[in-house]
Parts: structure tokens; C-alpha cells; sequence
């Protein structure tokens, strides 16, 4: 595989999110970088990885019947990286080669580390992500989260938890990274919604660090 190149002029726009408490500063940061990888890189790495992931299909028992999960996923990190989605505590897979050098030049962009990535393949637009906040506990109180988008650009919207008035909606293309940190995870949830009209494929991957211990 080619070496992941970055563009080093990178446009970086940033959204400042309120928080709950009126007057207090404390909100979260959401920088969405769009050009961070070139289009053509990505549609290779898009290619691959839709190949070399495990991809799975994950359910979920809701009021006593099994739900597919609305895309398929994968769980890759360091060994002690065991993380909770879909109700399931899961193992991380080892390190492939692209997404260890994603890993990399994401670290360094962004300015924090990461032990894991959670993969998610969009296969069409009836594929989806409901409003969720990455607020899990083995992620700790403000965790940084970066966020590759391959393939099919799709929407991705924000909303406060308590003010139904305070949105955002942004489109991810392929190459961008969406870092989400801050208090973003405690004050707002995320979706990437069903699109209808929408036939191609998108992999999305969330870089995370996954505080070992308090998983356990
Ligand atoms: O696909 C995306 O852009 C978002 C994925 C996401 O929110 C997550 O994996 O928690
Ligand atoms: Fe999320």
C-alpha cells in the first residue's frame, strides 16, 4: 500500500458547541478538517479497506426482538482495548498495515493518542447511525475522538441534548477528518442519518482511546 500522504496546508474549520449552563464557557470543539487526505488516496484506502476489514454484522435485542444493526462494523486496537458497542463488550482485532499508518498520521494532526479505531461500512443510505454520544466511561471524561470519512459523502448532524434550537449540520467527503473533543460528548449527540436517495457505499473510522482499566 502507498504511503498515506497529508496535505499539509490543511483548511481546518471549527465549530464551538454551547454548553448546558448558559454563561458558562465550558463547551465542546468540533474541527472538521475536509481536505485532510487527498480524494483519490482516499478512494484507494476506501478500496482496501473495504477488502482487508473483518467486517461484521452486529445485532441488538430491542423489547425482545433481534434488530440488525443498520451498518457493518469492525473493532480494531491494541490488545487491552476492549470496548462496549451494541450492548457488547468486544476484543479488539490486531493492527492491519493502513489503519496502523492512519493511526500515525492522525496522532500527529490531531495532537492526541489513539489505541483503537472503530470501523463502520455504510453500505447504502438505508444504512445509518441514530443520535448517540460516544460518552462511554472507558472513554473518559472529555475524549478526543477523530473521525475519517471514505467513499459516499454523507450527512452528519449535531444536537444539543437539552436546547432543541442549537444544530449543526455538515457534510463529511471523502479524505475529511471530523475531531470531535472538548465537552462535545457530555452536552451534544450525533447522527449520520438514513439518506434515501443515496445508492454508494461509505466507511467511517472513529480513532479512540480506550482507557483499559476502568473497563474491567
Ligand atoms: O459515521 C460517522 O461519521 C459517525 C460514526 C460515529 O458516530 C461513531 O462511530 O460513533
Ligand atoms: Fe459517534
Amino acid at each position: 500500500m502507498q504511503q498515506i500522504g497529508l496535505n499539509l496546508n490543511q483548511h481546518i474549520e471549527t465549530f464551538i458547541l454551547a454548553s448546558a449552563d448558559e454563561g458558562k464557557p465550558a463547551s465542546g470543539v468540533v474541527q472538521l478538517h475536509a481536505d485532510f487526505m487527498d480524494y483519490d488516496l482516499s478512494i484507494e484506502l476506501f478500496d482496501n479497506l473495504r477488502k482487508t476489514v473483518q467486517w461484521e454484522q452486529e445485532s441488538l435485542w430491542i423489547a425482545g426482538q433481534e434488530r440488525k444493526v443498520p451498518r457493518l462494523v469492525a473493532w480494531y486496537g491494541d490488545s487491552d482495548a476492549d470496548y462496549r458497542y451494541s450492548g457488547k463488550l468486544h476484543k479488539p482485532l490486531p493492527w492491519i498495515q493502513p489503519l496502523l499508518e492512519l493511526r500515525q498520521r492522525i496522532e500527529i494532526v490531531v495532537g492526541s493518542d489513539f489505541n483503537s479505531v472503530l470501523c463502520n461500512l455504510y453500505r447504502d443510505g438505508q444504512d445509518s447511525m441514530g443520535w448517540h454520544a460516544d460518552d462511554e466511561k472507558e472513554l473518559g471524561a472529555e475524549p478526543v475522538i477523530a473521525s475519517l470519512s471514505l467513499g459516499q459523502p454523507r450527512a452528519f448532524h449535531l444536537k444539543h441534548k437539552t436546547n432543541p434550537k442549537l444544530r449543526h449540520k455538515m457534510t463529511l467527503t471523502s479524505g475529511s477528518l471530523l475531531v470531535m473533543k472538548g465537552a462535545t460528548q457530555q452536552h451534544w449527540l450525533h447522527q449520520v442519518p438514513k439518506e434515501a436517495n443515496i445508492t454508494q457505499p461509505r466507511i467511517n473510522l472513529t480513532f479512540r482511546n480506550v482507557i483499559g482499566s476502568s473497563v474491567k
